[in-house]
């Protein structure tokens, strides 16, 4: 998606896109990081936060997931707490099919970097509020387990997720289209590859409101690190799916041990004064 200020307009975009979906069930749609407002500025986002379980934005969500009788994934939706009114979460939140909050994860590792793009100085901790817990959750097909964007470049959140049961990880993102094009594929098969989980990101794409340009490629990953199914980066919106087929997770995790290797193996930090 080219996720645009107003949610009106991006609700649009996602009941359009979900029209087209294939007819397999159970399925899960991961939408991208920021799907329901992008390139307004923190204070409109602040605006718009909403208390968790409750406000328009969450409740369309909700309404969609029944509607369509499927497990979406809203890519950071900014869920305010009565505790904290100066930040809020860049919270990850799980519908099921019948339309129930499953799951809210706020995005742990937040955007604090510099990069060689025309925004340059990303700070995203400035209002954002950092989230501090491993979230997984049962599904039909299997635990799901959630990380946004920039998490993606920490290996040792994935680890926890798969501690943590994950067979399928979601990674609704906004990649810099910088940073995208260097990163992006070899750091979203890794983690798939080192914890053995199919791993589906939504992704931003474009030229946005304040200048922004996101990567794109949107992917779905399997346990193996194949590429199932990516959108090119130049359409949007843009669907890409593919059919997972789980039933080889664990023919792969009994093949290559990594999880029991790591978990058996002796290590010793040497620190030399
Ligand atoms: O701010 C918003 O509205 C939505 N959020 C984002 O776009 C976030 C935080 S600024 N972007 C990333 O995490 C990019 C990561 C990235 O590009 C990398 O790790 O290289």
């Amino acid at each position: 998606m080219t996720s645009q200020p107003d949610p009106k307009d991006n609700l649009q975009v996602i009941e359009a896109l979900l029209e087209q979906l294939p007819a397999a069930r159970p399925q899960l749609v991961v939408l991208p990081e920021a799907c329901l407002c992008f390139g307004a500025g923190d204070k409109r986002q602040r605006e718009l936060a909403e208390l968790f379980q409750q406000g328009s934005m969450q409740q369309r969500l909700s309404e969609l997931a029944a509607q369509h009788n499927i497990y979406l994934l809203a890519g950071t939706v900014p869920i305010i707490d009565q505790a904290n009114q100066q930040k809020f979460s860049a919270a990850s939140l799980l519908y099921g099919p019948d339309g129930q909050c499953l799951a809210r994860y706020n995005k742990i590792h937040l955007f604090d970097v510099d990069v060689a793009d025309s925004t340059k100085t990303y700070r995203e901790s400035s209002w954002t509020e950092a989230g501090q817990e491993v979230v997984t959750v049962n599904t039909e097909f299997g635990v799901l387990g959630l990380a946004v964007c920039y998490d993606v470049r920490f290996a040792e959140l994935f680890r926890a997720l798969r501690d943590a049961g994950a067979d399928v990880i979601a990674l609704p993102s906004a990649f810099t289209k910088v940073t995208g094009a260097a990163h992006w594929h070899v750091l979203t098969r890794a983690r798939a590859i080192e914890q053995q989980c199919a791993l589906v990101a939504g992704a931003q794409v474009g030229v946005h409101a304040n200048g922004r340009e996101t990567y794109g490629h949107a992917v779905v990953i399997d346990a193996w690190g194949k590429l199932l199914s990516t959108c090119d980066g130049e359409q949007s919106p843009c669907l890409s799916t593919a059919s997972v087929d789980l039933s080889k997770l664990d023919t792969i995790r009994k093949n290559i041990p990594v999880a029991k290797h790591f978990a058996s193996s002796k290590k010793v930090i040497h620190e030399s004064s």
